[in-house]
């Protein structure tokens, strides 16, 4: 089987990069989820990302010579299968020797698999790869070498068959030392790439082009050399010597050209102190209590078990849809079409969603399209089901292969691919083998309902339960690594693919009260958040008043910016909407924050829906767009109370007037503008009246007051706020955004 799989990128040594990485420094600290992905990496098109990744030397030089090694490997898979059925006579004894070669290919990974992330953890992984490699190619050589010697057909098959069980076993020492090598020589922001690179050439270029040389190369030979071609130049054992010389070259650029694979930080170090078993042992148990890994290793393996469900039963499939073997064929190429669309525009599609979310939701995606298969009742029906199969199967490998890489720390992450290699092919035999073999015992029955006669087929039901199971799967990994709890999923998956991501909120611990007061023009906001303050201050709790725009020194010379008249230029729209939301990001940081930590009441005079009326309803500004970048101003910051004090724009702006002031930039605006104003102050109480207390403005100021203190008072007793307490109380008291308030355009 090929034997390099994408680069699993994670810490990135800068060393390395010195005068080729055009400057990217290398990302240790990025938050959990977004392995692989920075802004500057989502600012790169498709193209420049696969250059700047290119660019970094040790990855570019191990890249082609995998491109080679595996072209070789996928080349030497077909090449020995063949060579094995082409020393015996008779179909069945070809049968049996094309499907042994297989069939011992896997097994090694059966039997010493668990131990061989342990040497990849322990030993240098880069003479690990060498010496691997080395072995390999005396291993492929020997086999055309013992051919030529004149051996009888059934020794030359056997030494195949024991040759490929040895090669295999050194695969598996090798796969998990290049797996946990890579890592370390792409910076994380460039690793998604990278896998996506390594990904396609791997399982999309190598075997079509291995497969495309193989069916020529009888030909070629036969043109070169004429009919009686030399043993040595039989096409299977051309392919075998292809396949050795490759890995001869992969041993000796390894070797002499990428030294840094050799580099290990100080955890690995230590580790190597411990004995085998201690570390095999703390290798499954970091798998285990790990919910990332655990929800990783799950969701790959649940993914091939109805991957191989689908490939056990794709005969039948075709059969039960009336088609023959040209359909299977279609259904087969339609699963690595949609693995090509997912892996190569996968990531431009979903663009910044959480990678931790996307594996979970590329499963549930691959796993209900298996579902549809099982409902398919013609054959354009299941291509299509087939291709979205493959395009969520290929995104949940790039996202899972990223996340491997970026997240496991080095010092395990030998073992932890190991298992999942290990893993993976254990349950994609077992699902084959199931698969198949239930469809075939199982038949088709036909049960009529009402006057419908319906073709119940065990494939069918099969499919549904896979299906089923991957789903489940999905969202059992999902929910495990979730790094955005709350988050609503199909929002954010929306808001991502519009270059939107929500945010989660930021976490804090809020021991005090946030109220806001908001209105229109002269509502009245300033006289009655003194008044509340006031009455707060007398009961002996800790009040910060304060506004916005305005409250900080930033925020003075902002609210200047935006208001003054004195201020010849008027800001556009959009940078009006930005310098709010920058005062409000250091308003909130500076001010509102530190002052709910501490306990304290915070009373502010305006705040986001200020923005959403003002700059979205008022200047039309997508609101949306407006609420999201409150939203990230704010780290997802939500009062618990806003007094909304509901104002006539024509009494508002009057009572403004007769303060005698020169009016400011958006006092000076329409009526129409304030109408617009007040009737979105309006709609965003009706989305969420329990966070807010709607007042008619025009009633006598000591009224409006007595309810709005009846209800901070409720809201005090709930929260337990710190009435005159420098420091908070140990109980936190939530007072943050409600994740699925998040999207705020839903109620707008
Ligand atoms: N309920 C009320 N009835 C009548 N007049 C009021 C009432 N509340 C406040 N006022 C008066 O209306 C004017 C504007 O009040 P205030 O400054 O409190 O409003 P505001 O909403 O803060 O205004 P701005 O939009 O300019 O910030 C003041 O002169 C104030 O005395
Ligand atoms: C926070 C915020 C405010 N505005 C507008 C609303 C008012 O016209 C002024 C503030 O003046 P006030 O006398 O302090 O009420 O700014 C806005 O347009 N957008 C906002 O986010």
């Amino acid at each position: 089987m090929p034997s390099d799989g994408p680069a699993r990128g994670g810490t990135a040594i800068e060393s390395q990069f010195n005068g080729e990485s055009s400057g990217v420094s290398p990302s240790t600290d990025q938050p959990a989820g977004t392995a692989g992905r920075s802004g500057s990496q989502a600012d790169l098109s498709g193209y420049s990302a696969i250059r700047s990744v290119l660019r970094i030397r040790p990855f570019r030089r191990l890249w082609i010579v995998l491109g080679v090694a595996s072209f070789g490997d996928w080349f030497g898979l077909l090449a020995t299968s063949v060579f094995a059925a082409a020393q015996v006579e008779g179909n069945t004894a070809k049968g049996a020797a094309f499907g042994g070669v297989i069939a011992v290919r896997l097994l090694p990974a059966l039997l010493l698999g668990p131990v061989a992330g342990v040497f990849a953890d322990r030993f240098d992984r880069r003479w690990t790869m060498v010496i691997s490699d080395v072995l390999r190619f005396v291993l492929f050589a020997s086999i055309p070498l013992y051919a030529l010697s004149g051996a009888s057909g059934a020794r030359v098959v056997s030494w195949a068959v024991i040759a490929t069980f040895l090669i295999e076993t050194v695969t598996l020492l090798w796969i998990p030392a290049k797996e946990a090598a890579v890592p370390n020589l792409i910076p994380r922001a460039r690793l998604e790439t990278a896998n996506q690179l390594t990904l396609i050439t791997t399982y999309g270029i190598t075997p079509v082009l291995a497969a495309v040389v193989a069916a020529s190369l009888d030909g070629i030979v036969r043109a070169a050399v004429g009919d009686n071609a030399p043993n040595w130049a039989e096409p299977a054992q051309l392919a075998l010597w292809f396949n050795a010389f490759s890995r001869l070259a992969t041993a000796l650029v390894v070797a002499l050209g990428i030294k840094e694979i050799s580099q290990v930080r100080d955890g690995a170090r230590e580790h190597t102190e411990q004995s085998m078993l201690r570390q095999f042992v703390e290798g499954w148990r970091f798998i285990g209590k790990t919910p990332l890994v655990r929800g990783l290793v799950l969701g790959i393996f649940g993914a091939f078990a109805s991957g191989g469900i689908v490939i056990g039963t794709g005969r039948f499939f075709a059969d039960s849809l009336g088609a023959g073997d040209a359909a299977f064929s279609l259904l087969f190429g339609a699963i690595f079409v949609g693995l090509a669309v997912g892996i190569g525009l996968g990531p431009m599609i979903v663009r910044d969603l959480s990678r931790r979310r996307w594996f979970g939701m590329s499963i549930v995606l691959a796993s209900a399209s298996v579902m549809t298969l099982a409902f398919a009742i013609h054959l354009s029906m299941a291509l299509v089901g087939a291709v979205l199969v493959g395009a969520g199967a290929g995104m949940a490998f790039l996202a899972g292969t990223t996340l491997l890489g970026g997240e496991v720390a080095d010092e395990v992450r030998g073992r932890v691919f190991a298992v999942v290699q290990i893993g993976t092919r254990m349950v994609l035999i077992l699902a084959i083998a199931l698969g198949s073999l239930l469809a075939g015992v199982g038949g088709s029955r036909m049960l009529t309902i009402a006057d419908l006669g319906i073709s119940v087929s065990a494939t069918r039901l099969l499919l549904l339960a896979a299906g089923a199971a991957g789903i489940f799967a999905g969202i059992s990994a999902f929910g495990q690594m979730d790094d955005k709890k709350g988050v609503p999923v199909l929002a954010d998956l929306w808001g991502s693919i519009r270059g939107r991501p929500l945010m989660p909120a930021e976490r804090f611990v809020s021991a005090g009260l946030f109220v806001v007061f908001e209105g229109g023009e002269g509502a009245g906001k300033s006289t009655q958040l003194a008044g509340l303050a006031e009455r707060l201050r007398d009961e002996g709790r800790d009040v910060v008043v304060t506004r916005e725009p305005g409250a900080t020194g930033i925020g003075e010379r902002i609210r200047s910016l935006v208001l003054d008249t004195a201020v010849d230029e008027a800001p556009s729209p959009r940078a009006e909407a930005l310098l709010y939301a920058a005062d409000r990001a250091h308003h909130v940081a500076t001010v509102v924050r530190p002052a709910l930590v501490r306990g304290a009441v915070v009373i502010s005079d305006r705040y986001v829906d200020s923005s959403l009326a003002y700059q979205g309803a008022g200047r039309t500004l997508p609101v949306d767009e407006v609420s999201w970048l409150s939203s990230w101003a704010t780290g997802g910051l939500k009062p618990d109370l806003v007094v909304l004090l509901d104002v006539d724009p024509g009494t508002g702006l009057s009572r403004v007037a007769a303060r005698n002031q020169a009016a400011d930039r958006l006092e000076a605006e329409s009526v129409a503008f304030h109408e617009r104003v007040r009737y979105a102050f309006l709609d965003l109480a009706a989305a969420d009246p329990k966070r807010y207390l709607v007042l008619d403005a025009a009633r006598p100021a000591d009224e409006i007051a007595e309810r709005v203190a009846r209800r901070v008072k409720d809201l005090l007793g709930a929260s337990g706020a710190n009435p005159g307490s420098a420091n908070g109380p140990d109980i936190p008291v939530q007072s943050e955004l409600s994740p699925t308030e998040l999207v705020t355009t839903e109620r707008t």
